[in-house]
C-alpha cells in the first residue's frame, strides 16, 4: 500500500452494516474515511467499492426480503443511506463521494467500459472519493455479480488500479476456514492462484448473515486484479482506521500480480481484440508513435472499416506498412470528418467536445520493428 499508486478499498456489508444497532456502523466508517483521506495527502487516488444498501435498506423498510425484487427495492432505499454515510465520512476531510452503480454488463460491453473508466477519471481528477456498487435495482441474475468482491476486481480493472485492498471479517487466506479448522495456518504472501491455492478457500459463511461472499469470490476476484496487473491484499476490517493497521503491519495476506496494470492492459489490446478496421497514417505520425506519443487525427490519412468508439484498428504506415494496433477513441465515420485536421477544429468538426488524441498512447501496441 506503501508503494501504490491507485488502490480500491472494498467494504463488504458485514463490516459497514452494524446488525445490532440496525444502522450504518458510523464510527468505524468514519476511521476508514481518516485511512482515505491519509492515503490520498500521500498522493494515491483511492476508489472506494462498498456494500450496504441492501442490508440498510431492510432495516428502514423494517422486511428481510428473500424475493430478487424485494431486495433491490431494499438496495433502491438502502443506497441513498449509504451514500449519504459516505458523504458524512467523507466530508469532515475535505472529501466529496461520487456514487458509481454498475452491473457486470457495464464492465462487460466495450463502450460502457469505456465511458465508465472516462467517468472514473474525471471523479479522481476532481478530487472525488468514487464509491461504487453493484446496480441492485436493474440487475437481473444474467446480469448481476452478486457479490461485491467481483465487483471491486472490476473497479480496479476499470480504474488500472495497482492495489485491490478486501477488507473483511478475517485477516487473510488460511490454508483452511480458520472458523471450522483450528490447525488453519495463515498465508502472509501468495505469488501465484495456484489449484491448491483456490482450493483453500470455501464460499459463503451463513452464520454471518449479511454479505454474500465467503473467501472463493474473494480469491476470484484476486486472480480477475491480477490478470489486470493488480495486487490484492486480504485484511481484516474489524478494527478501527484498517488501512493504517495494514501500513502499520498488521496482518493481511498479499497477493501479487504478474505485471503492472498498464502492461496487463496493452497485453488484452493486442491478444484479445479482433481489429474492426484499419487507420493509414503519416510518416510525421508514424515518427510520434514510435516516439510513445498519442495518435493525433492530422496524422491520419484514411479510414477504413466501420468500427465503433472504443474498437481496436490495425495501423499502418503510408507505405502500407503494419505499425500495430490501439483503440479507437473515435469511431470510423467521425475519424473520417477529423482525419488531418488540427485537434482545435474538432468541436466544431462533431459538435461535441471529445478527446483530443485519436488513439492514446496508453490503447496503442506497436509492433517491433
Ligand atoms: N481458507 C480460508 N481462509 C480464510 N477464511 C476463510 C477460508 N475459507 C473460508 N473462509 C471464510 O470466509 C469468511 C470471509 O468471507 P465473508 O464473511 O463473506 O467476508 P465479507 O463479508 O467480508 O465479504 C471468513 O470469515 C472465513 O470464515
Ligand atoms: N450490492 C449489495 C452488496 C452485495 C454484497 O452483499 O456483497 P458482499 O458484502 O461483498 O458480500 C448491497 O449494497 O447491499
Amino acid at each position: 500500500m506503501a508503494q501504490a499508486r491507485r488502490v480500491v478499498v472494498k467494504i463488504g456489508s458485514s463490516l459497514l452494516f452494524d446488525a445490532d444497532q440496525r444502522a450504518v456502523a458510523a464510527d468505524w466508517l468514519a476511521s476508514l474515511a481518516a485511512d482515505i483521506a491519509e492515503l490520498r495527502r500521500q498522493g494515491r487516488d483511492v476508489i472506494v467499492v462498498s456494500s450496504g444498501a441492501v442490508a440498510l435498506g431492510r432495516g428502514r423498510l423494517n422486511l428481510s426480503p428473500s424475493r430478487l425484487q424485494d431486495k433491490q427495492a431494499a438496495a433502491a432505499v438502502g443506497q441513498s443511506l449509504l451514500m449519504h454515510a459516505w458523504e458524512e465520512a467523507l466530508a469532515p476531510h475535505g472529501l466529496m463521494a461520487g456514487q458509481i452503480l454498475l452491473t457486470r454488463d457495464d464492465t462487460e460491453r466495450r463502450r460502457r467500459w469505456l465511458n465508465g473508466r472516462a467517468t472514473l477519471e474525471a471523479l479522481l481528477a476532481h478530487g472525488v472519493v468514487p464509491v461504487v456498487n453493484e446496480n441492485d435495482t436493474v440487475a437481473t441474475e444474467e446480469i448481476r455479480y452478486g457479490d461485491n468482491d467481483r465487483l471491486a476486481a472490476r473497479a480496479a480493472q476499470l480504474g488500472r488500479a495497482d492495489l485491490l485492498v478486501l477488507l473483511s471479517d478475517v485477516d487473510g487466506l488460511y490454508t483452511a476456514d480458520p472458523r471450522r479448522d483450528p490447525d488453519a495456518r495463515h498465508l502472509p504472501l501468495i505469488e501465484r492462484l495456484t489449484p491448491d491455492v483456490l482450493a483453500m478457500a470455501s464460499g459463503a459463511n451463513a452464520q454471518a448473515g449479511v454479505g454474500t461472499g465467503g473467501m472463493a469470490t474473494k480469491l476470484a476476484a484476486a486472480q480477475i486484479a491480477a490478470s489486470a496487473g493488480c495486487a490484492t491484499v486480504i485484511a481484516s476490517g474489524l478494527t478501527d482506521y484498517p488501512l493504517r493497521a495494514v501500513l502499520d503491519g498488521a496482518r493481511a495476506s498479499l497477493i501479487l500480480a504478474p505485471a503492472t496494470p498498464l502492461a496487463a492492459w496493452k497485453q488484452w489490446i493486442a491478444g484479445s481484440v479482433a481489429p474492426g478496421g484499419a487507420l493509414t497514417l503519416d510518416a510525421g505520425a508514424v515518427a510520434a508513435l514510435r516516439a510513445g506519443k498519442s495518435l493525433l487525427p492530422s496524422g491520419v490519412v484514411a479510414v477504413s472499416g466501420d468500427f465503433g468508439k472504443g474498437d481496436s484498428v490495425r495501423l499502418t504506415g503510408p507505405d502500407g506498412a503494419r505499425l500495430g494496433v490501439g483503440l479507437a477513441s473515435y469511431a470510423a465515420d467521425e475519424i473520417a470528418l477529423i482525419r488531418g485536421r488540427h485537434s482545435d477544429a474538432l468541436e466544431s468538426l462533431l459538435g461535441y467536445r471529445g478527446p483530443s488524441v485519436v488513439i492514446h498512447r496508453d490503447d496503442l501496441v506497436l509492433e517491433d520493428r
